[in-house]
C-alpha cells in the first residue's frame, strides 16, 4: 500500500523523542487503539502511521529552554487515511498536531501513485517562455504600484510606461482588488489594448497578470471570462484562500492560464522557527503541486527577506525534477537592479527578476527602471561587472548610483 512521509521538527528533552513521533504516527491515524478489543486492533493495524526515523540533534540546543535540544522525526502514512486532495492530506500530516506546541512541519514526501493526482503546473517554464520567446535569460517582471484609487487611464498609463521599458511581465499589485476604478474585466481589456499597441511600436512582447480576487465562489466564472477577455496570465492569492482553490483554477480547462502564486499571508504560517510549515514545502513544493506555474517569495535580499537556506530550497522544490513540470522561482521584495548578480547565482537563468519600486523608484521613470534591469540581465549573462556594463548603459548607472 502506496504511504505518504512527512518530516517534522520538534523540541524536547534528549531521549524523548522516540515517544514523541510514536504520539504522533498513532495520535494522527488510529488513536488509543491498543485499548480497543483484539479484532478492532487487527482491522485498524493498517491504517497506522509508522514512524520511519527519529534524528537527535544535541548540538542545537532549544534558544530560550536550555534544557531541550531540536530533533527531526520522520513518520509515513498510509494512502488509505485520506482522499487525494491538499485538504485531507494536511489534515492527516497536520491537523491537530499543528496545534500541539512547538512542532513544525518541514517535507511531505509524496510517492509517485499520488503526486500523479496532482495537476502541475500547466505551462511551466518551457511553457511560459514559449509564450514570450525568450529564452537563455532570466525573465523580468514589474509590479504596478500605486494605483488603488487610481482609474483606468492612470493604469494603463503606468503599464506603458513598464512594458516600453522592456519588461516580459507585469502584475498587478496583490492588494489591488476588484474596484470601481479598475475592474476586473477592464483591466484586462484595456492593459490588452495598451500591450498590443507597445507590441506593434516595439516588436517587445510583454504578458500582464491580473489579480483574481473575491469570494472564493466566484473564482471559476471571474477566471473563465478572463480567459475569453484574452487574458494574459492570473495572479493568485493562494495563500489567502488555500491550496485546494489554486488547484480547482489549475485543472479547469475552460481556463486555461498561465497562474501566479503570490506569497501574501503564507508568513503567518511560515515564519516561525518552531511553528508552522516550513517555506520551501508550503511556497516551493506544495504551490508547484497545486498547479502554479510561478511562485513568489521574499529573496534573501531585500526589504522583505526570506533566509538564504530556505530561499534557496524553496527554489529548488519549484525547478527540481520531477513528475511535474517547473514553476519559475520569483523571489521578490524590494529588488533593485544592484542585487540582479546575486538572484541570477542563487536562483540560475530560470527565474525570474521582479520589482516595484525598483521599476517605479527609477529617476527616468518606470521605462527606465525597466531597461535598467533588463542592462543588468545582460551585463550577468556576459559576465561583466555592472559597473563596468554601466559605463555604456545610462539607466543601469543611474540605478546604481541611487540604490547601489
Ligand atoms: C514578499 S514577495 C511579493 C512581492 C510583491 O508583491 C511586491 O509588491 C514587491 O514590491 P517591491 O516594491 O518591494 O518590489
Ligand atoms: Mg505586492
Amino acid at each position: 500500500m502506496s504511504r505518504l512521509t512527512a518530516s517534522y521538527q520538534v523540541y524536547g528533552k534528549a531521549g524523548s523523542f522516540e515517544k514523541k513521533a510514536e504520539g504522533i504516527a498513532l495520535g494522527l491515524t488510529i488513536g488509543s487503539w491498543t485499548d480497543l478489543p483484539l479484532l478492532e486492533q487487527e482491522q485498524l493495524k493498517k491504517h497506522k502511521g509508522e514512524v520511519v526515523s527519529v534524528e537527535e540533534s544535541p548540538e542545537v540546543p532549544h534558544p530560550l529552554k536550555p534544557d531541550e535540544i531540536k530533533a527531526h522525526i520522520t513518520v509515513s502514512y498510509p494512502s488509505a487515511n485520506f482522499s487525494a486532495d491538499f485538504p485531507a492530506i494536511l489534515t492527516t500530516v497536520f491537523g491537530k498536531l499543528s496545534l500541539d506546541g512547538e512542532v513544525k512541519l518541514l517535507d511531505l514526501d509524496f510517492e509517485e501513485d499520488l503526486l500523479k493526482q496532482f495537476p502541475g503546473p500547466r505551462f511551466g517554464i518551457d511553457g511560459i517562455r514559449g509564450l514570450l520567446n525568450v529564452h537563455g535569460r532570466p525573465l523580468v517582471m514589474s509590479i504596478f504600484k500605486g494605483v488603488i484609487g487610481r482609474d483606468l487611464n492612470y493604469l494603463t498609463a503606468q503599464l506603458r510606461q513598464q512594458a516600453l521599458g522592456g519588461v516580459d511581465l507585469v502584475k498587478d499589485d496583490e492588494i489591488l482588488f476588484d474596484n470601481p476604478l479598475t475592474p476586473f474585466e477592464q483591466r484586462i481589456t484595456a492593459a490588452k489594448a495598451v500591450l498590443q499597441e507597445v507590441y506593434a511600436e516595439t516588436g517587445h512582447r510583454t504578458l500582464y497578470a491580473v489579480n483574481l480576487s473575491g469570494r472564493t465562489s466566484q473564482l471559476r466564472d471571474k477566471a473563465r471570462r478572463a480567459r475569453e477577455l484574452g487574458a494574459d496570465a492570473l495572479l493568485f492569492n493562494v495563500h489567502a484562500y488555500g491550496l485546494d482553490v489554486l488547484q480547482e483554477l489549475a485543472e479547469d480547462n475552460d481556463i486555461g492560464l498561465p497562474l501566479m502564486a503570490h506569497p501574501a499571508f503564507s508568513g503567518a504560517f511560515t515564519s516561525s522557527p518552531f511553528y508552522g510549515v516550513a517555506a520551501p514545502l508550503a511556497l516551493g513544493k506544495l504551490t508547484r503541486y497545486a498547479g502554479a506555474d510561478f511562485s513568489l517569495f521574499p529573496s534573501p535580499y531585500g526589504s522583505v527577506a526570506m533566509e538564504k537556506t530556505a530561499a534557496l530550497a524553496l527554489g529548488e522544490q519549484l525547478t527540481n525534477e520531477s513528475l511535474l513540470k517547473q514553476a519559475f522561482p520569483v523571489p521578490s521584495a524590494g529588488i533593485h537592479p544592484g542585487l540582479v548578480p546575486l538572484l541570477v547565482n542563487d536562483f540560475g537563468i530560470d527565474s525570474i527578476i521582479n520589482a516595484g519600486g525598483g521599476v517605479h523608484g527609477h529617476p527616468d521613470g518606470a521605462a527606465g527602471g525597466g531597461k535598467a534591469f533588463r542592462q543588468a540581465v545582460d551585463a550577468v549573462l556576459k559576465n561583466q561587472t555592472l559597473e563596468n556594463a554601466s559605463e555604456q548603459q545610462p539607466e543601469l548607472k543611474t540605478a546604481l548610483e541611487l540604490w547601489g
